[in-house]
């Protein structure tokens, strides 16, 4: 098992920190120092009660006593720190990995799962894995020499009498599997019940406003309601954990130590004959500290089978297939995009389909806008473009090359996006700015923002661009967040920009404004946009429409109005609504 955890240590980080072998080593060494004392205790004791002990040897006793102090001491000194230097490294490259390979997988894998459980593996398991490592390994090994060496010791004095000392322990750890197996299934479902209750409380702040807006004040909402039954089974499952194990620990601790008992009896007959009190005075004092030992030592195997548990969620999170790469990434030559009767469904082709074979070509430095009704599969499809899912069949080329050929790094310095929901980060304005282009300098940034519309309110916070956003960018308006993601996605200055309901919640003033911000944008890029306010798209170069996942028109403004079909009838709808007045009788 330990075997286990700690080569599966060097698969989760994909290195063994040296300093976590040297910090071993160490901590052996300095239990070793700490099994000795008892050798010499051991000698003195029968040297005393044999009558031929004598001043100076019990001084020159305790001078090697002192000196197996100070060793261990310098021992532990080094010990602690290496072993901390070298599993939080280890770890902290394990929690990096994780991370990294988290990106890589469809999302379609974290789509089915809730976020507060992915945090429980992410934060509680990697916890878990790190205290062995940091804590517990150095005490393991440290905490088996000192009971092996005096156990070879008490064989040595008199192997009878060492074999019934250590007559009982077989019954003991056969104690301690069947405690494992009873923790194993608690420790199971409290990692269930926190991972829910995690899942719970991440849900109940997040929608915070809703709760507050909607659900009635006290425990009567549904959402607290759910909250408060998580957190209740939290708590049962917490104290189950502690007191199930309880009366087999206590049994394990009966069983450890009755082999004092039989040693003590076995002793007591052979009295006078074969065996003398003062050496079973000996055994009697050297047994007991390695019952105390052997019993620390069986705790923390408890905790190690828990923590092999947290390991293989971890494992298993490793071993979730990514999108595929290709063993050659191909280059694009040109920024055009091809769809190729695209053919897609959430949920791995097992779910209905959402786009229904789509083929259109968008050409190179040109605005194409996707419009259509609600649900049509306009995201859907720019998702597709920029690989965050892959088709079922068909195919999306740009500049020829099918995205599943071109490998994530390519197709990353490719496409740059604006997200429907904006996701901003908790840092300063000028680090979400540049999340595409790390290195930008000032003048960059700034460039992207005022293309973007943001650079008058980014002013305008109280430390300009280096104003911390909050969590979720919490401080900014809908408007303001979105003009950031667009500037981020303008910012990072890939040939191809797919824009998300670009205008969506900018007002009237800031939305021609960056109408004509991507006019020039389209100078030297392709630019993807998905607008629900047809107005705004007026003067693209073509309009893909979108119905019920399936391409049903395409061209400019002006021929899909003549042609009287689905745009015609959206555009009707939309100048309709424009007369429209809150309160007023509809026409
Ligand atoms: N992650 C998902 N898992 C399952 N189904 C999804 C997912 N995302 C979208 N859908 C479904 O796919 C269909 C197309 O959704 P999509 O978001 O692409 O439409 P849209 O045209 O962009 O809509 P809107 O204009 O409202 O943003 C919808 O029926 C939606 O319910």
């Amino acid at each position: 098992m330990i075997r286990t955890l700690v080569l599966a240590g060097h698969e989760l980080a994909g290195y063994t920190d040296k300093r976590l072998r040297r910090g071993l080593r160490w901590s052996v060494a300095e239990s070793l120092f700490a099994a000795v004392p008892f050798g010499i205790v051991a000698w003195l004791l029968l040297d005393v009660l044999r009558g031929t002990g004598s001043v100076q040897r019990a001084g020159g006793a305790a001078l090697v006593l002192l000196a197996c102090l100070v060793v261990r001491i310098a021992c532990a000194r080094r010990a602690m720190p290496t072993i901390f230097s070298g599993a939080y490294a280890m770890m902290g490259q394990a929690r990096l990995r994780v991370a990294d390979h988290l990106r890589r997988l469809p999302l379609g894998w974290l789509a089915g799962r809730r976020s507060g459980s992915l945090a429980a593996t992410l934060a509680a398991d990697m916890q878990l894995v790190e205290d062995i490592w940091a804590h517990f390994l150095g005490v393991f090994f440290g905490g088996l020499l000192v009971p092996a060496f005096l156990s070879v010791l008490l064989l040595w004095l008199d192997w009878r009498l060492g074999l019934a000392v250590l007559a009982t322990l077989p019954l003991a750890f056969g104690l301690l599997v069947v405690g494992q197996r009873v923790l194993i299934a608690q420790a199971g479902k409290l990692q269930a019940a926190n991972a829910h209750g995690q899942a719970e409380v991440l849900d109940y702040v997040q929608g915070i406003a809703v709760v507050r807006a909607f659900e009635p004040a006290g425990e009567g909402g549904a959402t607290f309601q759910r909250l408060a039954t998580a957190l209740a089974a939290m708590r049962r499952q917490a104290l189950a954990i502690e007191l199930w194990p309880t009366p087999l620990v206590a049994l394990f601790g009966c069983a450890v130590e009755s082999g004092f008992a039989l040693a003590v009896w076995l002793g007591a007959q052979r009295l006078g004959s074969t065996l003398s009190g003062e050496m079973l005075l000996v055994f009697a004092v050297l047994s007991l500290p390695v019952y105390r030992q052997l019993f620390e030592v069986g705790l923390s195997f408890l905790l190690l089978r828990y923590a092999q548990e947290a390991m293989q969620r971890i494992r298993d999170l490793l071993a979730e297939p990514a999108l595929p790469e290709p063993a050659e990434p191909q280059a694009p030559q040109g920024h055009a995009i091809e769809l190729a009767d695209v053919r897609f469904g959430y949920g791995g082709g097992e779910g209905e389909p959402v786009l229904h074979g789509i083929s259109a070509h968008i050409p190179e430095r040109s605005l194409t806008a996707v419009v259509g009704r609600s649900g049509s599969g306009k995201t859907t499809l720019l998702h597709l473009v920029a690989r965050l899912w892959d088709v079922d069949a068909g195919a999306v080329r740009i500049g020829g090359v099918d995205v599943r050929a071109m490998g994530s790094e390519l197709l990353h310095r490719q496409v740059a996006m604006a997200f429907q929901d904006v996701v901003l980060f908790s840092g300063t304005v000028r680090e979400n700015l540049a999340i595409g282009r790390p290195g930008a300098t000032h003048e960059e940034i700034v460039a992207a923002a005022r293309l973007a519309e943001a650079h008058g309110f980014i002013e305008r916070l109280p430390e300009g661009y280096d104003t911390p956003l909050g969590e979720g960018g919490a401080r900014l308006s809908g408007g303001e967040r979105q003009r950031i993601s667009i500037a981020r996605a303008l910012l990072k200055d890939a040939p191809i920009v797919l824009l998300d309901e670009a205008t969506a919640s900018v007002d009237p003033s800031n939305a021609a404004q960056i109408q004509r911000a991507l006019s020039t944008l389209v100078r030297d890029r392709t630019v993807v946009v998905i607008a629900h306010r047809l107005r705004s798209v007026v003067h693209a170069d073509q309009i893909l429409v979108l119905d019920g996942g399936r391409l049903v028109e395409q061209g400019r403004h002006a021929e899909l109005l003549a042609r009287g079909g689905v745009y015609a009838t959206l555009w009707q709808c939309q100048q309709q609504t424009r007369q429209w007045q809150i309160g007023a009788a509809a026409p």
